[in-house]
């Protein structure tokens, strides 16, 4: 049994400096990892394909040459063959599920409104042209990755879809990984991770396309690439280091907490994980349960989790009351949030700031990671406060549509006109003036 004890939080103990502490990521600051990715972006744009295959060689220790950097239909069939056909089923189900939820999520193409008798104001959306899906594979391999990014994104009807992954030491990508690009229908994969996958997307390498926007989840050398090159290349919405949060009242055993803790905690040292609660009780209870869940997994995994649930970015916290232990909730803003209680929909209305909110006890954080249908990629770092999921919205984009009839005109040019000489812009004023109205008329006499 570990001697390792997960940290305790008291909420009312901790000045503002320390609470503030408390809510801080990896990615809060990402000043060491930017001084590093910079000279790595730049051996990209300089070099291109030649720079990514050494980077391959000094981060992921696998030797790929410069122009094998695209997976080949070879390399697709092998990998086929070389996995569980019990997992392609699941791949296949996972996929079904998230293709499902993203088709629901699509807007009308275009959405008009007639506001005033022949004024037609909407909105027309369309997909964005390109995008590279960043699937991760440092602390483990990540296929639902690739289903979780690509699925919306051809959802969407982006007409070009890559997927940039590490290679693995042999020089090949993740059967897995390469299994699940196919069911989600893209054929173009590259074998580069890290700071250079984002640089070579960013400009484009003599192998790996220049894309519109980056998406998918990573380490926080991605983060950091994806912040310094976010003038190239529309970066999307940060997706660094597994956070969640887990709230509970004490209405269900104390085990689901300590094995939900250890989900997210496990996926390296660098991710944020906290039981809350204004239960003191039941916090001591959870905390109990866990050492002996450590003990049965993985040497590796149970070794992140506990850096995480025994340091600052982890644990249990206890707030004196219900609103404490929910307002710090808001206030962290986590990336997934699961509430396990009896009647955990009571809760719902109480949370304004999370990436994903899971109720109740059987809405288990694994079933939502893998297979359930809303992408896992989700903000971290406190982006929940304004921003969304990946979902379709990522991969489309909006534009205006409006239309004014020859009678509804009438009523808005003489308010344009008047705003226009206010603002001092003639040009503006006239096109909606009396020289307006003339050239109208005398292109329907010469029309007539
Ligand atoms: N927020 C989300 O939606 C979400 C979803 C899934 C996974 N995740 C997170 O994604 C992350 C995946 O990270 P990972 O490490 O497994 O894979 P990764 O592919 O993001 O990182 C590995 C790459 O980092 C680079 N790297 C490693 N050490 C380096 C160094 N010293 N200098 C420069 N570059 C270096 C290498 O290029 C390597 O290929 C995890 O933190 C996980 O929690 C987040
Ligand atoms: N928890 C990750 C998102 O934060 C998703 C994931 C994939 N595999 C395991 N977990
Ligand atoms: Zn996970």
């Amino acid at each position: 049994m570990s001697d390792t004890l997960v940290s305790i939080h008291t909420l009312s103990a901790l000045d503002d400096a320390q609470r503030k502490a408390l809510l801080q990521r990896t990615e809060s600051d990402l000043s060491a990892f930017i001084d590093k990715v910079n000279p790595i972006i730049e051996a990209v744009r300089i070099d291109g394909d030649a720079a990514l295959a050494d980077f391959a060689r000094q981060f992921d220790k696998a030797q790929v040459a410069a122009d094998q950097l695209r997976a080949t239909t070879e390399e697709f069939s092998a990998a086929r063959a070389s996995i569980d056909p019990e997992l392609i089923t699941t791949l296949e189900f996972a996929a079904g599920n998230i293709r499902h939820f993203h088709e629901k999520q699509m807007p009308e193409t275009l959405v008009l409104h007639e506001t005033h008798r022949g004024v037609l104001v909407g909105d027309r959306w369309n997909a964005i042209d390109s995008v590279a899906c960043y699937v991760p594979r440092g602390k483990g391999s990540f296929p639902s990755s690739v289903l979780m990014t690509a699925i919306p994104a051809k959802v969407a009807g982006v007409r070009k879809v890559v997927i940039i992954t590490p290679p693995g030491p042999d020089g090949t990508v993740d059967p897995a990984t390469l299994v699940a690009a196919e069911i989600a229908g893209v054929s173009d994969v590259f074998k580069c991770g890290g700071a250079q996958a984002i640089a070579a997307v960013a400009f484009g390498t003599q192998t790996v396309p220049k894309c519109d926007k980056v998406v998918g989840p990573g380490s926080p050398w991605v983060v950091a690439a994806k912040k310094q090159l976010s003038s190239l290349i529309d970066p999307g919405s940060p997706a660094g280091p597994s956070e969640l949060i887990i709230f509970s009242d004490g209405s269900v055993p104390a085990e689901l907490v300590a094995l939900d803790l250890c989900v997210e905690s496990e996926h390296g040292p660098d991710s944020s994980v906290f039981f809350v609660t204004d239960n003191a009780d039941f916090a001591n209870a959870v905390a109990s349960c866990v050492p002996a869940l450590w003990s049965r997994m993985g040497n590796i995994r149970a070794q992140y989790s506990k850096t995480v649930l025994s340091g600052p970015r982890g644990g249990i916290v206890i707030a004196r009351t219900r609103a404490d232990a929910l307002a710090f909730v808001n206030d962290y803003a986590p990336e997934h949030l699961a509430v396990l209680a009896d009647n955990a929909w009571q809760y719902l209305a109480c949370f304004e700031h999370a990436g994903e909110i899971l109720l109740g006890p059987h809405s288990a954080i694994s079933v939502a990671n893998f297979v359930l249908g809303p992408s896992h990629v989700l903000p971290t770092g406190g982006a929940a406060k304004t921003t969304s999921p990946l979902s379709v919205f990522d991969f489309l984009k909006r534009t205006s549509i409006a239309s004014l009839s020859k009678e509804a005109y009438g009523g808005f040019a003489a308010h344009a006109e008047r705003l226009a000489r206010y603002e001092g812009f003639d040009g503006h004023a006239n096109a909606v003036s009396t020289i307006r109205d003339e050239a109208l008329r005398s292109a329907a006499g010469a029309s007539t």
